[in-house]
């Protein structure tokens, strides 16, 4: 009999992934197999009966059917659900089906003969066993686990709500240090309670440790696994075959995580819902978060998403139509710290009234105005801790002649070459060129090179002048390159052992520093005027996880302190901010958003392309616009003009961009689903003109 079976086809193929092979008996559907392809073999999943009407004289005849080589059946078939979302996800994303449902599953599974396979799964079920012996001995005996902390007001408020509602997205709009994470774990023992599996999202590999040791202090006798990108391939699939088979309990991991097979699904829970990072920013660019909906929709289970800055997307989802918005999620709000700690106290420090008073050169020549510093010594008399966010790596993100003019360019992208002083080299943050500092211009010969703006190292170095004695610690991209030394780093902080932390974003997130109170900001305006309407979003949101770092503990809360280097002190986002009030800044970017057309009231894919020559990458952008312009599915749909990239050149690739845009997800969709063929004619093309890659991001995040 014939079976269709789904593979992962190279990229441009015009061949249907669903391919039929022989089989000698009907494997069900979501079975995992092996069949040749040209002269590879390769891993395949059964999608369901072949074409046996199929006439033998019809197209395809000519190349004889084979036979599936091998059926991995000592695994369970990948179930319905877990099949069609990754359908939906690969219509949706307008990826091949092979690409996304094969892509999702570990990378070793792939490779795995049957044999192997059975071998494999011994091993696992001896760890299975051993860890649920683990889990069962008297020391972790859950009689013995930490009491259960009594629920806050809001806490029980929020759960009764949440035990009386019907499954469907659930947005949790609570402060930082609120009480989230209390709220999924009592959720969560809910689920575990009635024999169902816990998916739990984080935004970063960084943070799931954190959450892991809590998820795994609460459920002493359940078995936890994660699942990012920091495994090893065989723990990877070791945490995979412990979901699938259903012996995990609780599965903790990144947006990868999202395509886990969990025959008892009972809850997902999206910690940070509004961050970026739940988008894949390469091959099928999925959102993990807006999945994670979909999913709990599909299997009828419930979805939490949790936030103390929502992403306008959702936040818009979960205002009542009568608001103005979607009504399309419920939400439950959870405004007051555990302890009753204050939330800190925001202060803008204006840069134009500190250059009236300590001249222009304070401000420009010292990166924190002298309150600032002031607020910084008296931390560090108190004993307390004062973190400084920059959002550039690096001494000085360009060095400069001072008699020529030459910059640090990069002979390979439209980019700046940063200047890294500690290794005394010129570094291509995009394309990796990197160079020692030469010792002249290399244009005119004048030694006298300095440094232009500043990145973490010089601020590292400046603060150090300004607050002689205090203990500095950095924590960036380039600190943390080898593996453990975020973790040793952090420790560092935890043990009281550094005064002074300056970092980039990535410190920002999540971490819980007791003995922090301040947090300064010293260069948040360029995100008010940018061209990415979602900068304002981001930097409100980055400002107010920022300041939930400050002042967790109560004692602490009431000298907590944001600090706001500005020279637009009266603009709204920074008046917002000072209130804590989200939802003033929401709605006031929600009302532009909508003036100007722009998601959550507008649906957009973006259309990138790369070339040897900008004329040619616009070229195929224009090509595809000409061929779609006078379809009935483009009537609702704005195809913009194509134009250069935001960085428009990287490893000496040209790269531009077409956005598309609608006003209903359905009609953008109708236009996507006709757009393949068209997209991969315009790119065959030869020579100057061929496109040397194209990507589709639906929902795009950045433009
Ligand atoms: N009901 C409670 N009683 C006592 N302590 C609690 C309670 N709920 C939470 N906590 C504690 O309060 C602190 C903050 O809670 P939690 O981490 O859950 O907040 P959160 O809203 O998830 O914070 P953030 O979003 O800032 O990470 C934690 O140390 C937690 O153990
Ligand atoms: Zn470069």
């Amino acid at each position: 009999m014939r079976l269709k079976v789904l593979v992962d086809l190279p990229r441009h193929s015009r061949l249907d992934p669903l391919l039929d092979y022989l089989a000698p008996e009907a494997w069900p559907a979501g079975t995992l197999v092996r069949v040749p392809l040209g002269r590879r073999e390769v891993c395949g999943i059964v999608w369901g009966p072949g074409d046996e009407a199929a006439s033998p004289d019809g197209e395809g005849a000519a190349v004889a059917l084979r036979e599936i080589a091998q059926v991995l059946d000592a695994l369970p078939p990948l179930g319905e659900a877990w099949r069609r979302l990754a359908a939906f996800a690969a219509g949706y994303y307008q990826r091949s089906l092979g690409e996304v449902a094969l892509g999702a599953l570990p990378p070793d599974l792939r490779e795995l003969d049957a044999t192997q396979l059975a071998r494999r799964l011994r091993r696992s079920d001896k760890l299975d066993r051993d860890a649920a012996k683990a889990a069962a001995s008297p020391s972790a005996d859950p009689a013995v686990a930490a009491p259960l902390p009594e629920p806050s007001a809001e806490q029980r408020e929020v759960l009764a709500q949440l035990a009386a509602m019907p499954p469907g997205p659930v947005l949790l709009f609570g402060a930082t240090g609120s009480g989230k994470t209390e709220v999924y774990l009592r959720e969560a023992a809910r689920v575990l309670e009635a024999g169902g599996q816990v998916l739990v999202l984080v935004p970063e590999i960084n943070l799931t440790p954190q959450l892991e040791a809590r998820f795994a202090a609460r459920f002493p006798g359940r078995r936890l696994v994660s699942l990012h990108s920091g495994l090893t391939p065989a723990q990877r699939l070791q945490g995979w075959l412990a979901a699938h088979l259903g012996r995990a309990d609780l599965v903790l991991g990144t947006r990868m995580a999202i395509f886990a097979p969990l025959p008892r699904l009972g809850l997902i829970v999206i910690d940070e819902e509004h961050d970026p990072s739940y988008k894949q920013q390469e091959g099928a660019r999925y959102s993990a978060r807006d999945l994670a909906v979909w999913r709990g929709r599909s299997e009828g289970v419930p979805v939490l998403l949790g936030s103390a800055t929502p992403s306008l997307e959702s936040w818009h989802n979960a205002l009542p139509a009568a608001e103005g918005g979607a009504g399309r999620y419920r939400r439950l709000d959870m405004p007051a710290r555990i302890g009753g700690g204050a939330l800190p106290r925001v202060r803008t420090v204006d840069l134009a009234r500190i250059a009236a008073q300590f001249g222009k050169r304070a401000v420009y020549s010292q990166p924190l105005a002298p309150p600032l510093v002031d607020a910084m010594r008296e931390r560090l008399e108190r004993g307390e801790q004062s973190l400084v966010l920059l959002n550039r790596r690096g001494y000085a993100p360009v060095l400069h002649c001072t008699s020529c003019g030459w910059k640090s360019d990069c002979a390979h992208c439209s980019a700046w070459r940063v200047f890294h002083r500690s290794d005394r080299t010129l570094r291509c943050h995009h394309c990796g060129f990197s160079e020692r500092v030469p010792f002249a211009c290399p244009s005119c010969g004048d030694p006298d090179l300095q440094p232009m703006g500043r990145g973490t190292e010089r601020l590292e170095e400046q603060i150090a002048e300004l607050l002689p004695g205090a203990r500095i610690g950095r924590i960036d991209a380039d600190t943390t390159r080898h593996k453990g030394s975020l973790e040793s780093q952090l420790a560092q902080v935890h043990d009281g052992e550094i005064d002074v932390l300056v970092g980039t974003q990535m410190v920002a997130k999540g971490h819980d520093f007791r003995r922090m109170t301040l947090v300064a900001a010293v260069q948040a305006d360029a995100a008010l005027f940018s061209s990415d309407f979602r900068a304002p979003e981001r930097l409100f949101a980055l400002l107010m996880q920022a300041g939930g770092r400050a002042g967790r503990d109560a004692e602490l809360a009431g000298r907590s302190e944001i600090w706001l280097q500005t020279w637009h002190a009266a603009h709204p986002l920074y008046a917002a901010l000072r209130r804590h009030d989200y939802p003033a800044f929401a709605a006031a970017q929600l009302l532009e958003r909508e003036s100007a057309a722009m998601p959550p009231y507008a649906f957009q894919a973006l259309l990138r392309a790369e070339a040897r020559s900008q004329q040619a990458a616009c070229a195929f952008l224009d090509a595809v616009s000409a061929a779609t312009l006078d379809w009935p599915e483009a009537a609702e749909v704005l195809i913009f003009p194509p134009v250069p990239a935001p960085i428009q050149r990287v490893a000496d690739v040209e790269r531009a961009q077409m956005l598309l845009e609608a006003s209903s997800r359905q009609a953008l969709h109708r236009l996507l689903a006709r757009w393949q063929p068209v997209l991969a004619e315009a790119a065959a093309g030869t020579g100057e003109a061929r496109i040397l890659r194209w990507a589709l991001d639906v929902d795009p995040l950045s433009i």
